[in-house]
């Protein structure tokens, strides 16, 4: 087990060096965009399934409360927390619709949609961002994989941050320092004194 210990660390730690060889320039425009967003008077809305949904619901609590700098709230929601809302639209419609319909409910053409799903295939996260497109939002994904990297979502969205590599886990702790590194530099730009 010890092995095993090292051998997913490192395999950890190769799909966060491949990934930041690929994407720094792409990652540096997501954070202008993200920083126009809010100067701007937009919001982020985010969403996934599964611990992308975790993801989303902690991507927006750095933004609306603080990452390392006590600065004023910035608008960010998880379309990920609302059990009424995601239970009613799943049971009533679809759960395909679950994110549609409250991008529909939301969603401004000065806001940035930004869909989490390490397979970049998620029914529900490819339609809201097809929505969000309509809308005339900023449309913007955080997936995985080698063969088609982005899947689904590279073919709906203005931007896509993709991991390669094949391990759903793997493309998960990607996505988190990424998330992390992401409000790093968008407190930094908008608050930073340094
Ligand atoms: O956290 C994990 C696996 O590490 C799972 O909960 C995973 O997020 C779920 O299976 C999701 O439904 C996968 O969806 P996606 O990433 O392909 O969009
Ligand atoms: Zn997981």
């Amino acid at each position: 087990m010890k092995t095993l210990l090292s051998t997913n660390l490192i395999y950890s730690i190769m799909a966060k060096e491949a990934f930041v060889k690929e994407a720094a320039d792409d990652i540096l425009r997501l954070t202008e965009w993200i920083r126009e967003v809010f100067e701007d008077g937009g919001k982020l809305l985010i969403f996934g399934n599964g611990g992308s949904a975790a993801d989303a619901q902690h991507l927006a609590a750095e933004f609306v409360n603080r990452f390392l700098i006590n600065r004023r709230p910035l608008p960010a929601l998880a379309l990920t927390t609302d059990t009424s809302i995601l239970t009613s639209i799943a049971n009533d419609f679809s759960y395909d619709l679950v994110f549609v319909k409250q991008i529909q409910a939301l969603g401004k053409p000065e806001d940035l949609a930004l869909g989490i799903s390490t397979s970049g295939n998620s029914v529900n996260v490819v339609k809201a961002m097809e929505t969000a497109r309509a809308i005339g939002m900023k449309t913007v994904a955080f997936t995985g994989g080698t063969t088609r990297p982005g899947g689904d979502l590279a073919a709906v969205c203005d931007l896509v941050l993709n991991v390669p590599s094949d391990s759903t886990p793997h493309i998960q702790e990607t996505h988190l320092w990424l998330e992390h590194v992401i409000c790093e530099i968008v407190e930094k730009q908008m608050f930073g004194t340094t």
